[in-house]
């Protein structure tokens, strides 16, 4: 497997406090990785980091095999990360103008996108909401619609932050089933979690932030939580 982004002596820094102090952090490409760590071990600030919301010090970041640097934060990896809060923010107009908006900032024609928005929401099985009102909706609906309008932007990394805190049952097996297909299209998933929500993916990578260090183990090595179908 290719890697996606290496980034060499990764430190974060809040005023005089250091926050944490990362040797190496290297994803793959189409590799879905869990990001666990105690309450404020910098899971979230991890995931901001990586998607240029938020500045860090680094020596040495290969993007896609290219040397470049989070800050400033380059314009391939803008075009190539999307982030998705733990409760994503909808607009007050439609779930399908939701899905479609990124597609609009970016200037594609108006039948393009509403094919693509139609194909996404299918995807996410969130076809019957396109013109609910979002602010009616649930946490699982509004995060599978997240993941939707993250998909139609075809990301090469998407960072998802507590995807399925909150949610339960169905709903959280819902978000969960929509991974495995976005890695096999190619995409790497990093998603922040905690140790007691532990997401099992096949093959799934394992990165664990402790006392501002990464630790990284083997894929699956303490077995998966849950089972999914892939
Ligand atoms: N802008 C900021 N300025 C100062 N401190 C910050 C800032 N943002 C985050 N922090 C602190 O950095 C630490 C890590 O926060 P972060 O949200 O990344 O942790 P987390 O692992 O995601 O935690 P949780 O599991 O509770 O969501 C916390 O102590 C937080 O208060």
């Amino acid at each position: 497997m290719s890697a996606l982004i290496r980034i060499e002596r990764l430190r974060k820094r809040f005023g005089e406090r250091l926050q944490f102090d990362i040797e190496q952090l290297a994803l793959d490409t189409g590799r879905a990785y869990v990001l666990t760590g105690v309450n404020g071990a910098g899971k979230s600030t991890l995931l901001r980091i990586l998607a240029g919301l938020e500045p860090a010090e680094a020596h040495g970041v290969l993007f896609e095999s290219q040397a470049t640097t989070l800050s400033p934060y380059p314009a391939a990896m803008r075009a190539a990360v999307v982030y998705v809060h733990q409760h994503p923010v909808m607009f007050s107009t439609s779930v399908a103008a939701n899905i479609g908006y990124g597609l609009v900032a970016r200037g594609m024609p108006k039948a393009q996108v509403t094919r693509l928005v139609d194909e996404a929401m299918a995807w996410a099985g969130v076809a019957h909401l396109r013109d609910s009102d979002p602010s009616r909706l649930s946490g699982g609906e509004k995060q599978r619609i997240a993941l939707a309008r993250a998909r139609v932007l075809e990301p090469k990394l998407l960072l998802l932050d507590e995807p399925t805190a909150n949610l339960d049952g169905a709903a959280r097996e819902q978000v969960l089933a929509l991974i495995p297909q976005l890695v096999k299209e190619g995409t790497s998933v990093v998603m922040a979690c905690h140790d007691r929500d532990l997401i099992g993916l096949p093959g799934v990578g394992r990165l664990k932030l402790r006392d501002g260090k990464l630790e990284r183990r083997n894929a699956d090595s303490d077995g998966p939580s849950i089972a999914l179908v892939t």
